[in-house]
């Protein structure tokens, strides 16, 4: 069943203002990267009266939706963008936090592309059937899966890691999937395996996580939702080690920079050594005996691998955060009855820093506040060589620029800082307009246990 699925469905672009206003020309070249238009633009205004776009895409069905984007899709699906790769609580043993969680194995690249053959036998093998039919909370306003299951999402990790926490306090009834890499888990959700994948992409502490965004670009997966989880760390060892006989500290590498200060102001000035998750270093720890090595994870990969807490909240902060992003194969209807945000990537192909400056200031002047903005090397075009015969070659690095911004696609300010930057860039892409975390600050609450829905 999931292959046929797979084959019929659209391959979407992300565009929520779809019937459009003459003034930029034909509708469907809004929003579209200059290299996907067919023609120069009808009118190359840069300022529009916020009055001269037509109402927002609101009060729809998402039929009409998904049949808009599709209409735009089919106008672009002969391009590829630059860096797309043109591919297209604790309530039963399933739920995400549930006991039997930890028996479930991460799916691995091998078992994803056994799964994409036309026999589906092996794919709905990977994942345990679903029992729970009942409505389901999720924050970011999609339907159901069409399965008519549990939502399953997909995230990098064993049981017990903060991304599984995350996809809890996203969708508290889900199932959350386990996956040994997080290509693996955009895979998932692209195979019809799993409905959302989580992706951390920023910690208050370490910053961002720069390979994540990567992959957004890589891949034509929507942003539908954030969550801000509170990340409380241990230091776990075997039961009755102390910590005198620790040499060694394994976990992620975000979770080890997050509580480096603490770790030497503790004495524990040993060898750390980056592992591919946190509950997954406490499952080796657990696994092999290691008496002489730590793992930095959470109070419940202690519970789940019969490790002992030796210090709890060694972050280097209280208020430790990780951002994680929802992400699905269909965008939402974005709303304007409560707070949303919008991410977008960009690039430019003209000299000269007034670019960025010119499309930062299309969100200025209509009041948009920016909450985050980061650059990552431009993967088709990293150097541009500028010769002048006097002087020698100047070498360029080229940026994808990734903005995020607060406002509702559904907001004409929105849609009309979008036409306007899209004049100053060579390619654009709503990566998702999505509900804005606005959980209650809670700093001393732990990252398990305070998962919290939207
Ligand atoms: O290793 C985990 O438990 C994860 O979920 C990954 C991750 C990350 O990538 O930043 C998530 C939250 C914490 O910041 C530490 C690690």
């Amino acid at each position: 069943m999931a292959a046929t699925i797979l084959s019929s469905a659209p391959k979407l672009i992300y565009n929520p203002v779809l019937p459009s206003s003459e003034l930029l020309g034909h509708p469907s070249r809004r929003f579209l990267p200059h290299f996907f238009r067919p023609g120069p633009l009808a009118v190359r205004s840069i300022y529009l009266p916020e009055s001269s776009v037509v109402a927002p895409f609101s009060g729809s069905t998402r039929a009409d939706w998904q049949t808009s984007c599709a209409i735009l899709a089919s106008k672009v699906a002969a391009s590829s963008a630059p860096g797309d790769n043109g591919t297209s609580s604790s309530e039963s043993s399933q739920n995400h936090l549930g006991n039997g969680a930890a028996a479930l194995k991460p799916i691995s690249l091998e078992k994803l592309s056994s799964s994409s053959t036309t026999t589906t036998t092996t794919t709905l093998d990977l994942v345990p059937e679903a029992n729970l039919l009942r409505p389901l909370s999720i924050c970011d306003l999609s339907p159901p899966p069409k399965h008519g299951s549990q939502l399953r999402v997909a995230y990098q990790g064993v049981p017990g890691a903060y991304s599984e926490a995350a996809a809890g306090k996203a969708y508290p009834n889900c199932e959350a999937i386990p996956c040994d890499q997080f290509e693996v888990a955009f895979q998932a959700v692209e195979l019809w395996i799993a409905d959302r994948a989580v992706l951390p992409v920023e910690n208050s502490l370490g910053g961002s996580i720069h390979r994540n965004y990567d992959l957004l670009l890589r891949h034509r997966l929507h942003i539908v939702g954030e969550v801000q989880l509170p990340v409380h760390h241990c230091l776990l060892a075997l039961p009755g080690v102390r910590k005198e006989q620790l040499n060694r500290v394994i976990s992620h590498p975000q979770a080890l920079a997050q509580c480096e200060h603490t770790l030497t102001a503790m004495g524990l000035n040993v060898a750390r050594e980056a592992f591919d998750d946190t509950a997954a270093a406490a499952e080796l720890v657990a696994n092999q005996g290691l008496r002489d090595t730590a793992a930095i994870a959470s109070a419940r990969a202690a519970e789940l691998y019969g490790m002992q807490v030796v210090a709890e909240g060694i972050q280097d902060d209280e208020g430790n955060v990780t951002r994680f992003l929802m992400l699905a194969r269909e965008p939402i209807i974005p709303r304007t009855d409560r707070p949303f945000k919008t991410s977008i990537v960009f690039a430019h192909d003209r000299e000269g820093t007034s670019v960025l400056f010119k499309v930062l200031s299309a969100f200025a002047f209509r009041d948009i506040s920016l909450t985050k903005i980061e650059s990552r090397p431009h993967r088709h075009r990293p150097l541009r060589l500028v010769d002048d015969a006097n002087v020698g070659t100047a070498k360029h690095f080229e940026y994808m620029f990734y903005v995020d911004f607060e406002a509702s696609m559904a907001e004409a300010r929105a849609q009309n800082a979008l036409a306007e930057v899209q004049e100053y860039t060579s390619f654009l892409r709503v990566l998702g307009s999505y509900p804005m975390d606005m959980t209650p600050w809670a700093a001393g609450a732990g990252a398990a246990s305070s998962a919290s829905s939207d």
